[in-house]
């Protein structure tokens, strides 16, 4: 089904500055808002049956008037804007429904049987997200019949799932990695809802990244082209944060905070040097968030280099002309270069161009490993009589592999209780997600088309050039 916009019943005036309120000051109004809508079983499926929240009778929940949210409760997707001039507004104003639990649910949760599973790369806090699904379904909605899928897509057709109970999971969210184990490819559409439908799966929680997003979108038309009652929630995982959308995904900033450690190693290990250069190579795909991150919080990053900013090395306002200058004001330099960055500079093979993961995305060469060399070309051409250090440290694995720390435990407690709610009401094909801090309910489709590139003509990139005062590789 095509995810419709639908304008929304929402009290809204005229956009105007001519009004005023008691205390003169001109009121601006926005209109139309505009509901992006997310799948619901009641499309597809006529006289289903509610019942009452469990959390009425749950002992622990006192259920205060407000508690459950209706569908008028939303959450604005932009929450910025410039009403100078001719107040020209965003067209459609976008809002998205805002997640939490419903009075009324759509599933007999003593019936109930879950599939939960994670896809893609690891991200600190893929465990507490499993964890939180499966004592929130437990505690909250009394489902007993949770099943961990093993080793990603694949796992659905391959391998037994296995019984998850809160005992079971209950200190997961210390450990890192993904307790369910997850993989690359293995992608067969028709074998995966075979699956689900031979284990009688109601509720399908898809946990990973934008290529599992575009995988959980197939999965979900594939489901009601074959008319089943299964309802399915992606929960973005991104250590890149390339998803596009939400605020960010759950385990960046524990990626950013251990990307410190590296770049602290290598500021220790350039100072300690004559003309010492600290390299590290930070996760990036298509997408430099971590490195540009890291190098605000850092501030011993000298030059910061993402795959969304071209750059070059040799002659007037390039890499080595910069880092010649730095040398000799300070003696050290310290570079971060996230792996997706100048991968067109680096010589390849033509196997080496053809080159894909099990999923289908490019292999990249190491631009660490290229740098390093390009570096002390540079300098025993240069000054061949000078002392010069390079030391490369690539952190890759070790920032993503590591349990989530304390806000992110808490985004996944969040998210994963997010879309427990949303399921449990009805909704299906939605992604759980932050937005401006809330979390909301997004069309699966949505999520699986937004990237999230760090735009570099916005201010956070300006604050990378305030702290590094890097050139901006701009050939005049
Ligand atoms: N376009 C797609 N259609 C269906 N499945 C996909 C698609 N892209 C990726 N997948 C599957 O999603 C899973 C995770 O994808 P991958 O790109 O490795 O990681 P991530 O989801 O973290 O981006 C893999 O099993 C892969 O086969
Ligand atoms: O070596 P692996 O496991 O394929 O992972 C490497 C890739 O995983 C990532 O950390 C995240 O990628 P995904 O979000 O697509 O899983 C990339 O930064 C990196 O290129
Ligand atoms: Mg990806």
């Amino acid at each position: 089904m095509a995810v419709s916009f639908k304008e929304a019943n929402m009290p809204t005036a005229t956009t105007t500055s001519d009004a005023e309120d008691r205390n003169g000051t001109n009121i601006v109004s926005f209109q139309p808002i505009h509901l992006r809508e997310v799948p619901h079983l009641t499309h597809y499926f006529s006289n289903l049956q509610t019942y009452p929240n469990p959390l009425d009778r749950n002992p622990f929940f006192h259920t205060v008037e407000g508690f459950y949210l209706t569908q008028s409760d939303i959450v604005l997707r932009q929450i910025v804007y410039d009403l100078s001039g001719t107040f020209s507004l965003p067209s459609p104003h976008l809002v998205y429904i805002r997640g939490g639990p419903r009075k009324d649910i759509y599933f007999d949760t003593s019936k109930t049987r879950v599939a939960i599973v994670t896809c893609g790369g690891l991200c600190p806090g893929l465990n507490t997200v499993i964890r939180e699904l499966v004592v929130g379904l437990w505690d909250l909605y009394g489902v007993r019949q949770i099943f961990g899928v093993t080793a990603g897509y694949r796992g659905f057709y391959s391998m037994e799932p296995i019984l998850l109970n809160p005992k079971l999971v209950e200190d997961w969210h210390k450990r890192g990695g993904t307790a369910l184990e997850t993989s690359r490819g293995g992608f067969d559409l028709d074998k995966i809802v075979d699956a689900i439908q031979k284990r009688g799966f109601n509720q399908v929680y898809i946990i990973g990244g934008d290529g599992t997003m575009r995988g959980a979108t197939k999965i979900f038309d594939e489901i009601r082209r074959r008319k089943l009652n299964v309802s399915v929630a992606g929960i973005p995982k991104t250590v890149d944060n390339d998803v596009g959308i939400i605020d960010r995904s759950f385990g960046f900033q524990t990626a950013v905070e251990m990307a410190q450690q590296a770049i602290n190693a290598a500021h220790v290990e350039a100072q300690s040097a004559v003309n010492g250069i600290g390299l590290v190579k930070l996760m990036g795909r298509s997408a430099g968030h971590i490195a540009l991150h890291a190098t605000l919080s850092s501030r011993d990053v000298d030059c910061c280099l993402i795959p969304e900013l071209e750059f070059y090395l040799e002659g007037k306002g390039g890499l080595f002309e910069f880092l010649e200058q730095r040398l000799k004001e300070n003696g050290h330099a310290v570079l971060v270069v996230a792996e997706g960055a100048g991968q067109d500079m680096i010589p390849r093979t033509d196997a080496q161009k053809e080159e894909k993961d099990e999923s289908g995305n490019p292999v990249f060469l190491d631009v660490g490993v290229w740098m390093k060399s390009e570096l002390k070309k540079w300098w025993a051409r240069d000054h061949p009589n000078e002392l010069f250090t390079v030391k490369y440290i690539d952190p890759t694995y070790m920032i993503r592999a590591v349990p989530a720390n304390a806000p992110d435990n808490l985004y996944c407690t969040l998210v994963a209780h997010a879309a427990i709610h949303g399921i449990v009401a009805g909704y299906t094909g939605f992604v759980a997600g932050p937005i401006n801090g809330n979390y909301a309910y997004i069309p699966l489709a949505d999520v699986a088309q937004a990237n999230n590139p760090v735009n570099t003509k916005d201010h956070k990139w300006s604050w990378v050039r305030s702290v590094t005062n890097q050139p901006d590789f701009i050939r005049s």
